[in-house]
């Protein structure tokens, strides 16, 4: 055996203390995550947090996050504050910031009722000029983040809890259509970018989550694509759906062609947090991400900012926090982090790693139906998704569309017919 040197004996030295540290240093909540067959464990962060030096330690460390979403600064108000002027200077920042730290980037969010500069909610315009503005912001800000979006939430929140449409000025303006308008303009700007709706309070079965089944089915028959739906999984200690119940209606999106993820996930309690929530906080946190672990084309689960010192919660929901596993203080909830950590090993890993997949569009059948003397204009019939140029197709705003001074009927949100 060659005599050590005092070069060998140092590096011998150094592995042997190197080592255990390394082995802590790469168990996180992303790499059981990623052990797990799942594409990513991540967080929302801000820009203006990005200036604490011990947050931005925390949120760099990728055995906990491989994966970063922009809470705020890719949103409209944030991007196209002015009409055609463009500010991607914040964006930049956290895209940035996930290319030099290697973690994937959930780009939030396209269109969306909130977080809307009042030039596009109070601009009265009409269907073709907001349509012109929706995908033009798309089109702009897609194409400037394009190859480095992993996933985009396209729409955000287009649904009343009951499930039908959300007035907001999208829908009360162009209609049903303003979704699958975005979802075709912002795979044309990154066919590479997965592509999102995301909503909160569809993680179980009901009306709301039907309404998002609906919406997938929508942009689907329009023929654009849609490659995924996000639950955002804002919930509440103790009334959070149970496992059973997030798998089946995982899975009900599944059935759709769809993969899903856990997209801003927070569990609030009133606060200051009582030790029997604390409890039930662990259990929630717990089946949430054995549900995704459980749901193969579950990809990933993202919390809306890892520690409770920049958790929206506070802000909003007056008497409320301490949501996150890591406390305002930055410490870590040891019972919180350990069952995110054990939910990840329980059961079977998948035995696949999570692909995208081209989606099933349904070829809609339209039959050929006679107006006015001399017309004939293609209409789908009734319980089929319109097409471009036909009556409640996109674009549609009211009879104005339909052919040869037909009238177009509305018989619900989702269908209507040249009569
Ligand atoms: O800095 C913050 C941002 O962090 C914040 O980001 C948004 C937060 O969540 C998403 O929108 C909210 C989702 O929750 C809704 O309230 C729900 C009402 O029903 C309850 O059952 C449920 O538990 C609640 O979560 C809010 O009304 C939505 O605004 C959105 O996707 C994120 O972008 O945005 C505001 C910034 O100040």
């Amino acid at each position: 055996m060659a005599p050590l040197t005092g070069l060998s004996l140092f590096l011998v030295a150094v592995g042997a203390i190197a080592s255990p540290l390394q082995k802590r240093a790469i168990d996180g909540l992303n790499t059981r995550a990623v052990a797990a067959g799942k594409a990513y464990f991540g967080s929302a962060t801000d820009n203006g947090e990005l200036t604490d030096t011990a947050y931005a330690a925390g949120l760099n460390n990728t055995a906990d996050f491989g994966q970063i979403t922009p809470g705020n600064s890719m949103k409209w108000d944030s991007i196209e504050p002015s009409r055609g002027v463009f500010s991607y200077a914040k964006g930049d920042v956290i895209a940035n910031l996930a290319k030099a730290n290697g973690q994937k980037l959930r780009c939030h969010t396209l269109v969306w009722h909130s977080q809307l500069p009042s030039w596009v909610s109070n601009g009265n315009f009409d269907n073709a000029t907001l349509i012109e503005i929706m995908t033009n912001h798309i089109t702009n800000e897609v194409s400037h983040f394009k190859g480095q979006c992993y996933h985009w939430d396209v729409v955000n929140e287009a649904l009343n809890e009951d499930g039908t449409f959300r007035e907001s000025v999208f829908y009360k303006t162009v209609g049903p259509a303003y979704i699958p308008l975005a979802f075709a303009a912002a795979a044309a700007a990154d066919p590479a970018a997965k592509l999102y709706y995301n909503d909160y309070n569809i993680e179980s079965a009901g009306l709301k989550s039907t309404g998002a089944q609906n919406i997938v089915k929508l942009v689907q028959q329009y023929g654009a694509h849609i490659d995924g739906v996000g639950m955002q999984a804002h919930f509440i200690v103790g009334s959070t759906p149970s496992q059973a119940a997030q798998e089946a209606n995982m899975k009900a999106f599944v059935d759709l062609g769809m993969e899903v993820a856990i997209t801003e996930l927070d569990i609030r309690a009133t606060t200051p947090i009582s030790d029997a929530d604390v409890a039930k906080q662990v259990v929630d946190y717990g089946n949430t991400v054995r549900a995704c672990k459980a749901v193969e084309r579950c990809v990933g689960v993202t919390i809306w900012d890892w520690t409770d010192k920049y958790s929206w919660i506070p802000s909003v929901f007056s008497g409320q926090g301490s949501a996150l596993p890591w406390d305002g203080d930055l410490k870590k909830k040891d019972a919180v982090y350990s069952a995110i950590l054990s939910a990840w090993d329980s059961g079977t890993a998948p035995t696949t790693t999570p692909t995208r997949t081209s989606t099933a569009i349904a070829t809609p059948t339209t039959t050929t139906v006679t107006k006015s003397p001399g017309c004939t204009a293609t209409a789908a019939p009734k319980g089929t998704a319109m097409l471009w140029g036909q009556c409640g197709g996109m674009g549609w705003a009211g009879p104005t569309v339909c052919v040869c001074g037909a009238t177009c009927k509305k018989y619900n949100d989702w269908y209507s017919q040249c009569v």
